[in-house]
């Protein structure tokens, strides 16, 4: 939140970070139990400038109340809801109950515990630490507007063909070989942002958020693998890319953007040479595996309103 303060314009929010909740949802008819352990943020806007420039902390929610409030609604949530709804009671909370908070910023990261197999059969009470990270961001403002952004993080793929990098830009620093064949490896972050600009539109349609980052990441997946015999050519990581955001955006047309960074994590061949023989010779098959340097390529896609006219 942004004020004009003597000679100076202040720019502010407060809240609490790193806020882990879990809960339990224990039916009573002794079904499954569910789980959840998600990391909250909470950025409060609100009219709080008295605070910095004459130490006046009375228009202050104190980050401990806001710390408290995320256990108070876990708590209250006594049906299984998505992290997006969590989200969306905070910010409902905190934008209604103060007068002076304008806004809030809820971001929220689970824990990826899935739950464990045993025979064949999905176990009742037992989870198992899984990967890639469910994310999301929830902003609501005091008039009711909202954005909701869901996403994903280190969701880590590799495919060991099917993948090449040719006729790039070429000038005297350029060494790089050209690649009619390599492995391609990365750790994809997504966050794309619905269709829903108001309260009103997620109370008047139930949204199954948790269901949507399933199809999401389902779709992302199989664009980026291709089929499971022959796969899909990538002639860059840019162009496999732009082809798993379109797949996203053709598919769900509540999704307006989307939002993707997938660095290229190196494998380079191994040639060991001594006395001008050869020692080791990679034949697409020994790798020295790096972490670092990596290329950074991410892109956002959103619809083109026009297009929609
Ligand atoms: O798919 C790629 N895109 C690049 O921009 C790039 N740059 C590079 O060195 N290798 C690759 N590979």
């Amino acid at each position: 939140m942004a004020s004009q303060q003597d000679a100076f314009k202040v720019e502010q929010n407060h809240g609490k970070s790193n806020v882990r909740v879990a809960r339990i949802w224990k039916n009573v008819d002794e079904s499954a139990h569910d789980f959840v352990e998600w990391n909250v943020a909470i950025k409060l806007l609100s009219d709080c400038i008295p605070a910095y420039t004459h130490a006046d902390n009375s228009p202050i929610v104190a980050t401990d109340t806001i710390k408290n409030t995320v256990f108070v609604k876990a708590k209250s949530c006594s049906q299984v809801v998505s992290m997006e709804e969590f989200g969306i009671i905070l910010g409902t909370h905190f934008t209604k109950i103060y007068p002076q908070v304008t806004s809030a910023v809820i971001i929220i990261v689970e824990k990826p515990w899935d739950r464990v197999v045993v025979d064949g059969q999905s176990h009742h009470h037992g989870f198992k630490l899984g990967s890639e990270k469910h994310t999301t961001k929830v902003t609501v403002d005091k008039s009711g507007a909202i954005e909701i952004n869901s996403g994903i993080r280190e969701l880590a793929m590799l495919k060991t063909t099917q993948s090449g990098f040719e006729k790039y830009f070429m000038d005297q620093y350029t060494t790089l070989k050209e690649a009619k064949e390599r492995m391609l490896a990365t750790e994809l972050t997504a966050s794309w942002s619905y269709e829903l600009r108001h309260l009103s539109d997620v109370s008047s349609k139930p949204f199954c958020f948790t269901k949507k980052y399933l199809d999401v990441k389902k779709v992302l997946v199989d664009t980026f693998f291709g089929p499971a015999k022959d796969g899909v050519y990538s002639p860059s990581v840019q162009n496999t890319l732009y082809q798993m955001a379109k797949a996203v955006l053709n598919r769900f047309p509540e999704i307006t953007s989307i939002q993707l960074n997938m660095p290229n994590l190196h494998f380079l061949p191994v040639n060991i040479s001594k006395n001008n023989l050869s020692v080791v010779k990679c034949e697409g098959d020994v790798y020295v595996a790096t972490s670092e340097p990596y290329g950074t390529i991410e892109a956002t896609l959103s619809r083109n309103m026009l297009s929609k006219l």
